[in-house]
């Protein structure tokens, strides 16, 4: 028998995302057949109550997929047992280890990151840290390189590297494994992915949601270290990377952690030039009233819940080419994306203003809220014009997925391919310790800049692209951030 073990069991990310995960993957016939799931968290219920909990969650969100059926539940209720615990008194775990029994276990920390250090401690003496034993974390780990390696060093006293699976849900994203499809499985690509051709690259994580009751966790954390330090990065490093030379875990991971190593470092001097960062104030988003943060917060707060970084990766392949990353909450549009912009043509054949009528090339690979990667070129308006009419189209990759009008499959959540992939114990689409550390520090270098000079977040109304200072950054530089009617 193997076990999954969900520490916070009973909580809104299992609630949410790893239960119907694990429904879903059950439902398709991917979950190994002796896999046992077990919940765990403090309150004091049955396994029948969990069990009914776990039941209504699972099938409003299957039959909003269109993916229940009776069969597929009766085969995960079977699998399913809950056990209230304290995670952190090993004692506790003894009654855990007893339900795990002896095969494999994947246990996954869907706790706050404050318990994880005593969490696993526990585990070691409980004996849920044997070499037959994974762990999956859950970001944030830690709230800076300090932390984080306090915290770091604990699992590394009961778990080996191998063992340990830091969860990026980004990762699990379609289109992000996408991405590394269209780099590495085309050879046109690569000839013009660097400074030669490629203009700027711009990274965007827009939200219309704001934080709401999870203040006490963002006000502590903000934008910088809840997006930047991990979606935002390792979208960057996905990007930038080399070519490694498989798709073996620590091959894919060498080549990421050369790009944090790479990241110019943000000085004091220069962070005012090339940061910015902003707090919503009350506006409208989606047409509805939204509250400003700090009347959320219920006090004025200096936490910044958007931030534009311009960031340069000191390599041969990308000097010169700077990466413009923006993310925040109560933006106009849910809107997750990276635009590759490539340079101009170097001369209009075409007349007509300065370059003709030419946009340049650009492609977009967008996670949200669409999965689709697509390229604009320009192409010759129909007609017998005297002169030559040009205009943009877009070749988008999803004709290829669905046929052009096919329905697309459905939309996986991101953690069911982590789950699928930790419970096997493949770490490729997982965090490394090195790599989590180099963007920890890079980070810790922005935010030390901002307290160090005094900077608070500028004001912006919900339902904005954030700080008129986010759009300055681009168009100091002559360029401008994407739009999506471009
Ligand atoms: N929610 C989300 O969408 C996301 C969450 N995360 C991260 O996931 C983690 C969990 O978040 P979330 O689900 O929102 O948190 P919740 O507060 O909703 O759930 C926390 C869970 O932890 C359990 N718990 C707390 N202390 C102990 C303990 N000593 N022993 C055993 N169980 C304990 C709680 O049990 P009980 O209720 O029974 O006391 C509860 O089930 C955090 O690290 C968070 O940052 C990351 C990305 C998104
Ligand atoms: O990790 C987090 O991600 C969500 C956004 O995830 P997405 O998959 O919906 O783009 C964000 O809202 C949250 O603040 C952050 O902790």
């Amino acid at each position: 028998m193997a076990a999954l073990i969900l520490f916070g069991g009973g909580g809104d990310l299992a609630m949410r995302m790893l239960l119907p995960s694990l429904y879903f993957l059950d439902h398709d016939g991917l979950l190994p057949d002796d896999l046992k799931i077990i919940g765990a968290a403090r309150s004091a219920e049955s396994a029948e109550a969990y069990i009914a909990k776990v039941h209504e969650t699972v099938k409003a969100k299957a039959e909003a997929d269109e993916a229940w059926d009776e069969a597929s539940w009766a085969r995960m209720k079977a699998r399913l047992d809950y056990l209230a615990v304290d995670a952190t008194d090993p004692e506790s775990l003894k009654g855990l280890k007893a339900k795990a029994g002896d095969g494999e276990t994947t246990s996954f920390l869907a706790v706050s990151p404050s318990l994880y250090g005593r969490i696993v401690t526990a585990m070691k003496a409980a004996g849920l840290a044997e070499k037959n034993c994974r762990i999956v974390l859950e970001k944030p780990v830690g709230r800076d390189l300090e932390s984080f390696l306090e915290i770091d060093d604990a699992v590394a006293q009961a778990f080996d590297e191998r063992q340990v699976f830091r969860i990026d849900h980004y990762l699990g994203k379609e289109t992000v494994q996408n991405l590394i499809a269209l780099r590495f499985g085309n050879t046109i690509f690569e000839p013009l992915w660097n400074n030669l051709t490629v203009d700027h690259v711009q990274i965007t994580v827009g939200e219309t949601v704001g934080v709401g009751d999870r203040w006490p966790y963002y006000d502590e954390y903000g934008a910088l270290r809840d997006m930047l330090q991990n979606h935002m990065l390792q979208l960057l490093c996905l990007v930038a990377m080399e070519p490694p030379s498989d798709l073996d875990p620590d091959s894919v991971r060498n080549e990421k952690v050369k790009v944090l190593r790479s990241l110019r470092p943000i000085t004091p001097e220069e962070a005012e030039r090339v940061t910015v960062r902003g707090q919503y104030v009350a506006g409208a988003v989606e047409g509805q009233p939204a509250r400003a943060y700090r009347d959320e917060r219920g006090q004025p707060s200096d936490t910044e819940t958007f931030v534009a970084i311009r960031a340069d990766i000191d390599n041969w392949r990308w000097a010169g080419v700077p990466f413009f990353m923006r993310t925040g909450k109560r933006l106009p549009e849910k809107r997750t994306e990276i635009v590759i912009q490539f340079k101009p043509v170097p001369h209009s054949i075409f007349g007509h203003g300065e370059r003709g009528d030419i946009y340049d090339n650009r492609l977009v690979i967008e996670l949200q809220p669409d999965e689709d990667i697509s390229l604009s070129v320009m192409n010759k308006k129909p007609g017998l014009d005297q002169r030559m009419q040009l205009q943009p189209i877009k070749m988008s990759l999803s004709w290829g997925v669905n046929g052009k009008d096919a329905a697309p499959p459905r939309r996986r959540i991101a953690y069911e391919r982590l789950l699928l992939d930790a419970l096997k114990g493949d770490s490729t689409l997982f965090v490394r310790r090195d790599e989590a550390e180099q963007a920890w520090k890079w980070v810790d270098e922005v935010a030390d800049a901002w307290s160090g000079a005094g900077f608070k977040p500028l004001d912006y109304g919900a339902g904005t692209w954030g700080p008129e200072a986010a759009d300055l950054l681009l168009s100091r530089t002559g360029r401008k951030w994407n739009t999506r009617d471009e």
